[in-house]
């Protein structure tokens, strides 16, 4: 920022594996969303490298990193981000318009538990059902990696256990390695993995011994 140099991220060695499901807490101001935009090809680091399998996706120029995050990338963000002319199914259809291979938007708005509300516009669903379309949305073109970005942050505690269930059984039947970035620690319960961000820096990083399902989480 001008004269200033603000370090988000320092020093982050991190590797995601293929299928695991790794929670990444951190409090505000941690590093999160700019590592996580950095794994999805949103943000490119100063300095560092970024692989995807054998790809070194610092050194893609931005026609390549489109097709990275086309192809390859499910995002889900705090605020949904639906077009609100637009019924939940088109707003899933519009990524499996330019999707390869992708799945239908009535099948993954039946993978989300909504298959009975896919001609409603955002502003006829609640803020979790609309989540649930986001997360439809991303799972649509059959990303290899969803990554999202405090998914449960706007939703109140019941709803957010619903849409954690939703992300839990996408990473369990479509085997996509998952990545959910919170600031809520007991969220990290359902993780395979869980990864501390501390001041733009790995803190911690280890598997959890069991896995909660989703359903019995508390906060
Ligand atoms: N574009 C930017 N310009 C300047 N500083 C930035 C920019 N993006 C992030 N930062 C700073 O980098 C640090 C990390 O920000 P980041 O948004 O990644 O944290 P976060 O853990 O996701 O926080 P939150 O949970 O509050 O969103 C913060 O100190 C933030 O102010």
């Amino acid at each position: 920022m001008g004269e200033v140099d603000v370090h988000a991220l320092r020093g982050v060695d991190l590797r995601l594996y293929e299928g695991e499901f790794t929670v990444i807490l951190g409090a505000s101001g941690s590093g999160k969303s700019t590592l996580l935009n950095i794994i999805g090809g949103l943000d490119v680091p100063t300095t560092g490298r970024v692989f995807y399998r054998h790809r070194d996706l610092t050194r893609a120029d931005p026609d390549e990193l489109t097709e990275y995050r086309r192809y390859h990338v499910g995002f889900v963000f705090q605020f949904y981000n639906l077009i609100p002319s637009l019924t939940a199914r088109e707003n899933v259809a519009l990524v499996t318009e330019i999707a390869r291979d992708p799945y239908s938007p009535e099948e993954t708005l039946e993978l989300v538990g909504l298959g009975e509300r896919m001609d409603h516009f955002p502003a006829q669903l609640s803020g979790g059902e609309q989540q649930r379309v986001a997360i439809a949305r991303a799972v649509a073109k059959r990303p290899d990696v969803l990554l999202c970005d405090e998914p449960t942050g706007a939703l109140d505690f019941r709803t957010g256990r619903v849409v954690m269930q939703v992300i839990e059984r996408v990473n369990r039947e479509v085997g996509t390695t998952t990545a959910v970035i919170t600031h809520n620690a007991p969220i990290a319960r359902v993780a395979d993995r869980v990864v501390t961000l501390r001041d733009g820096q790995v803190e911690s990083d280890s598997p959890n011994a069991h896995r909660m399902p989703a359903m019995e989480l508390e906060w």
